[in-house]
């Protein structure tokens, strides 16, 4: 389990070394020998040698900055930091209010998904925070542990797709991290097919990407008649093209990754329906406040009491308070696979149990959807709110 190398800014992977550790995040100190970027103790050495350098210059510095790769993490200078700075600092200036870390845009803000730069979960994350650091993990596991260890601030993980249906894996994840949804985004992804240079469509064997790309493309690869192999992201197999230089391999993946790891594009809008939106959710270790202002969605999960007709009863609760049910998805209880029914015709019969997740159209600071939860109760034996966050209505 290890962050990718080159993920962190020099900053960030300078405070959070020893956090880095606890994860074994050995990428990070493999990466800060091999990247020459600007960190905070370059910082004091050149105070040290005389340099006036107080918080307003170390700001107008990022701003020169935002070209190179150097970004002054305001939002992990810990107060010992301060303390030091305040110490060995002849010209102390006391803090300003545009000292202080803006939010909004997402400056500072520093959000982990998983796969390399050029995945869509990236472009997903700079379209709801276009100023944010986006920061690649390895894996999923990764991005949650980073926001549960604070080494990030949120994770962003892609749901579902208006064509190909659930990321059905990532609604586990979704229970076995106690991280909040906060917002969601719908990002339209338009794939490419892509290549080494000077490779042509017919020489082809075998074309890889994630699942979800694969599946979302499936008619145009059929046609090609390649072999499709899956991959952990879409950007990442771009890389892998690229750094093993695979000649008889494609990749499906953003233009973005084709840029960025130099492949051509043989094809743009691969995907089966042009219209191919997939929709992320964005998590955090605190909920954000139900608001009534603006349409709002509350995302549940739970698990049925036995009995004849519950799921039914369970969807009323929301029906009689004129509550619209968005999204139903019901998983295996990976645990608890197996539910024994006292059942007098058949004797005791074995189901599956199931996780059932919903969306419903409602804000938790309205009272009719505390009213349907309080309901609910009755008819299950586990219930967990995920998060209740505005609507993303921005297509
Ligand atoms: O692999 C990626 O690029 C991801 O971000 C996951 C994904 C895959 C396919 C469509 C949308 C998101």
């Amino acid at each position: 389990m290890a962050l990718k190398a080159g993920m962190w800014s020099g900053g960030a992977a300078h405070h959070l070394g020893g956090a880095a550790h606890l994860l074994g995040l050995q990428a990070i100190d493999n990466w800060r020998r091999v990247t020459p970027k600007v960190s905070m103790s370059d910082w004091r050495l050149e105070r040290a040698k005389g340099r006036r350098s107080d918080l307003s210059d170390s700001r107008s510095r990022m701003k020169k900055d935002e070209n190179s790769s150097f970004v002054m993490p305001t939002s992990s200078f810990l107060p010992s930091d301060f303390a030091e700075f305040k110490s060995c600092n002849p010209y102390t200036k006391p803090l300003s209010l545009t000292d202080l870390p803006v939010s909004g845009h997402g400056c500072n803000l520093r959000i982990a998904y998983q796969g390399c730069p050029g995945a869509f979960s990236e472009a997903a994350a700079l379209k709801e925070y276009p100023h944010c650091e986006a920061v690649p993990c390895e894996h999923f596991d990764v991005a949650f542990k980073a926001v549960e260890l604070w080494l990030v601030d949120k994770a962003i993980l892609p749901i579902e797709n208006s064509s190909y249906g659930s990321y059905h894996r990532n609604y586990d994840l979704l229970l076995q991290h106690r991280l909040h949804i906060v917002s969601e985004v719908q990002l339209q992804v338009d794939h490419c097919l892509m290549a080494l240079p000077g490779v042509r469509k017919k020489e082809l064997k075998r074309v890889l990407s994630h699942p979800q790309a694969l599946g979302q493309c499936e008619i145009a690869l059929n046609k090609l008649g390649v072999i499709k192999e899956s991959f952990d992201d879409t950007a990442g197999a771009a890389q892998l093209i690229a750094s093993k230089g695979l000649k008889d391999v494609g990749a499906i993946a953003s233009a973005k990754a084709a840029e960025i790891y130099g492949l051509h594009i043989l094809e743009n809008q691969l995907q089966d329906v042009s219209v191919n939106i997939t929709r992320f959710l964005i998590l955090a270790r605190e909920p954000v406040l139900p608001m009534t202002d603006r349409p709002f969605k509350t995302s549940i999960v739970f698990i049925l009491e036995d009995g004849a007709g519950v799921l039914f009863k369970a969807l009323t609760v929301f029906a009689l308070r004129n509550i619209d049910i968005l999204k139903i998805e019901s998983r295996p209880h990976r645990k608890q696979p197996i539910r024994f029914v006292d059942d007098s015709y058949y004797g005791t019969a074995k189901y599956f149990h199931y996780l059932f997740y919903i969306d419903f159209e409602a804000s938790l600071a309205e009272p009719r959807a505390q009213n349907a939860l309080s309901n609910l109760q009755e008819f299950v034996s586990f219930l967990r709110v995920l998060g209740s966050y505005p609507i993303d209505t921005s297509l």
